[in-house]
């Protein structure tokens, strides 16, 4: 089953890390980038389509500036990312110009994939894009990416941008050979895990932060990126990019790097982008009649099921549906504000109108909305 998922995957998400094409001492490091473009070029001539999302504005900027340490301001942070990303753009484009592969820069926020007409449009453009035969390079908009509309780290975007375009594969290139039992550079005697089953369990505990300069998201965001993407049906390899040619070599089914299988997809586009992109602004706490009219018989939240709403949210945000043991058990959607469930939870629905006035909607959440977690 490894080889069929490496060998045959055709639409192929690359994510890259800062550590691997940057460094504090020297910016950008364009022999590295020099050697991935020659690897994603053999892919790509090889049949397969390539997207890439790249770290290393950031540490590229400041080399640039001449910052002596990581910025701790968020402005300071982003002028190192505006100035980094140029550079890092040029790197590639030179790089990969020479195999005669034209790139596109491509920079999102959070906010591009939480507004679903947004969603969709970044997904029309990367089709067109893939369509002309252009390889897109992928980054947060670091520049105007404040904390509300930020998504905070490639990995997680890597993930996003797998869903936008369908993926088979979504591929996280580190330095390290992948998912060890503990961080490797903390416990030399960790080991490494080959293959990760359809992440049912509660892996994360094995995934610890960066301990690199350059680094931001480190395992945790990787295995957090691998299980959000299965759900989605696509599975992820993390491999280590500083092993030059590893990465064409496991793709053709040699061993190496940590493969996360992925489950049968079970929701569509929209449902795993209500379930996974979105963030939720509030809660709402359900009886067990609602939760099981929701999990077991895939009904509408009507208000009669409601035994209380935490957070202040408007009609349309997004919201989690907690069982009577508090615990997440869906996400949707919600037709009504905070303030008017608060006044309505627990009614019959005949009765809201009594205290409301006529609604557009009778359902808190529509089944069309709603996605059991
Ligand atoms: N269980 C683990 N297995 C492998 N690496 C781990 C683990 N836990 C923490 N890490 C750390 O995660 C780092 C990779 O993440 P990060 O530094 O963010 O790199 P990148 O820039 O590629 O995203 C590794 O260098 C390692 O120190
Ligand atoms: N957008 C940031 C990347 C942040 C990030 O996730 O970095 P990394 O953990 O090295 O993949 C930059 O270009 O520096």
């Amino acid at each position: 089953m490894r080889d069929q998922i490496l060998t045959q995957a055709k639409r192929i998400v690359v994510k890259i890390g800062s550590s691997l094409i940057a460094s504090r001492a020297s910016g950008l490091r364009p022999d590295q980038i020099e050697r991935l473009a020659g690897e994603i070029g053999a892919l790509r001539a090889g049949g397969r389509e390539v997207l890439i999302v790249s770290s290393g504005a950031i540490v590229s900027g400041i080399k640039k500036l001449g910052l002596k340490d990581y910025p701790k301001t968020l402005p300071v942070k982003q002028a190192a990312a505006a100035v980094g990303q140029s550079r890092l753009m040029w790197a590639y484009e030179k790089a990969f110009e020479r195999l005669g592969i034209q790139v596109a820069q491509i920079l999102l926020t959070h906010q591009d994939l939480a507004d679903r007409r947004r969603f969709l449009n970044a997904r029309y453009t990367l089709a067109a894009l893939i369509g002309f035969g252009v390889l897109p390079i992928i980054n947060e908009n670091d520049t105007v990416a404040v904390d509300e509309i930020r998504v905070g780290d490639n990995d997680t975007l890597a993930g996003e941008v797998a869903h936008l375009v369908d993926a088979d594969l979504l591929v996280i290139l580190s330095d390290v050979d992948g998912l060890y039992t503990e961080d490797p550079r903390k416990n030399p005697a960790a080991t490494l895990i080959p293959v990760i089953p359809e992440i049912t369990g509660n892996i994360e505990h094995r995934a610890g932060a960066s301990s690199t300069f350059e680094g931001t998201g480190g395992m945790a965001t990787k295995v957090r990126a691998a299980k959000k993407v299965g759900e989605y049906g696509v599975p992820t390899l993390i491999v280590n990019g500083e092993r030059a040619g590893l990465l064409p070599a496991v793709l053709a089914g040699e061993p190496g790097g940590s493969l996360f299988l992925a489950r049968e997809r079970r929701l569509t586009s929209r449902k795993h982008w209500i379930a996974f992109t979105l963030r939720p602004r509030g809660q709402v706490h359900l009886d067990q009649g609602a939760v099981d009219a929701l999990a077991q018989r895939g009904k509408s939240l009507l208000a009669s099921g409601i035994t209380g709403v935490t957070g202040h949210f408007e009609a349309g945000d997004p919201v989690v549906c907690l069982d009577p043991d508090g615990k997440e058990f869906a996400k949707g959607l919600v037709n009504f504000s905070s303030d008017a469930l608060n006044r309505v939870k627990g009614l019959k629905t005949q009765d809201i109108q009594q205290q409301l006035g006529p609604q557009e909607y009778e359902e808190v959440i529509h089944r069309d909305n709603l996605v059991i977690l």
